[in-house]
């Protein structure tokens, strides 16, 4: 079923205005960014200097990253693809702070997650981010607004506020009559897209998505895509996104690639040589893509 993508009125906080900076240079309803310090000097989303993760023990052992530097600015839809096996999910994992690197630096909104204890990990995780797994991690025994709703309780939400607002995000997604099932009734696509509501219910300052449009059909991927970038345009979150849907490239503001354990192309600022799956959308006329500028 086709539906139209909204984000809900309670996500989205408005256009953000760094700290120190002029008011009358913002005229409408802004916040004062609090990532950014007195000097106005922002953090990157993401920061990652030559970090290296690999698995198992002795001989055995694989590298799977072996020294990727990579910097996502706020704001940005950022799209990293490569073959599979190259570490795409290993890099978001670690990103996410459900991993730590063995080696290099990385922060994310201006933390260094591995010096954080793992209580402490969990609760950025839950505080900052959102995340929409391949495989969807919904509660099975849970209905559709109840795993929404879960989300926000865990941020101490009250339950009538967590239940208007997980309401509202699954109509949003277009899936109002489903709420009340639970995923075993749901098809792939309705879990996805429940995954996606779960993930945007914090108002997360950086969206994770591993494959989100993955087991959508083209209208919905596209739909999904829409209701995500919306999210960025309102918030000034940021988009991380896994992805082998050449069909989703258009809506990247820069598309990473990663072989061989590294970042080896970019088809935005920072360099490299495009991939070569993004030359289509480089070529291609250029309405939809979008370059988010910050500051005034
Ligand atoms: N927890 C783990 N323990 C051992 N090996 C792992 C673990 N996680 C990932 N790997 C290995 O690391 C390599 C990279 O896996 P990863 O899932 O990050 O790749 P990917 O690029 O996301 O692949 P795909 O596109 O197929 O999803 C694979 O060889 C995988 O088997």
């Amino acid at each position: 079923m086709l539906w139209s993508p909204s984000a809900p009125a309670f996500l989205g906080r408005g256009p953000v205005r760094p700290r120190g900076s002029d008011p009358a240079h913002f005229p409408h309803e802004t916040l004062v960014d609090p990532w950014v310090d007195d000097e106005g000097w922002m953090p990157p989303a993401v920061a990652a200097r030559e970090i290296g993760k690999g698995f198992g023990g002795g001989r055995g052992r694989a590298t799977v990253l072996k020294g990727v530097s990579l910097e996502i600015r706020r704001g940005e839809v950022v799209f990293l693809v490569g073959p599979s096996g190259s570490g795409k999910s290993t890099l978001l994992s670690l990103i996410g702070g459900i991993m730590t690197p063995d080696q290099g630096s990385l922060t994310v909104l201006g933390q260094d997650t591995s010096r954080l204890d793992p209580a402490r990990r969990a609760d950025f995780r839950r505080d900052h981010l959102g995340f929409i797994f391949q495989t969807f991690h919904l509660m099975p025994t849970l209905s559709a607004l109840d795993n929404v709703r879960l989300a926000l309780a865990m941020r101490g939400i009250s339950r009538r506020e967590s239940t208007a607002r997980a309401t509202a995000l699954l109509g949003s997604v277009g899936l109002s009559h489903r709420a009340g099932l639970r995923p075993g009734r749901l098809s792939t696509g309705e879990c996805q897209r429940v995954a996606v509501a779960r993930a945007l219910a914090g108002d997360p300052e950086l969206v994770l998505a591993d494959e989100p449009t993955a087991s959508l059909d083209a209208e919905n991927g596209q739909a999904i895509m829409h209701l995500l970038t919306d999210l960025v345009r309102t918030r000034g979150a940021t988009l991380l996104i896994v992805t082998h849907d050449n069909r989703i490239f258009p809506f990247a503001d820069r598309i990473l690639r990663l072989e061989g354990g590294r970042v080896v192309g970019s088809d935005g600022p920072g360099g490299g040589d495009p991939p070569e799956e993004v030359a289509g959308v480089m070529a291609a006329p250029d309405g939809r893509r979008r370059r988010r500028e910050w500051g005034p």
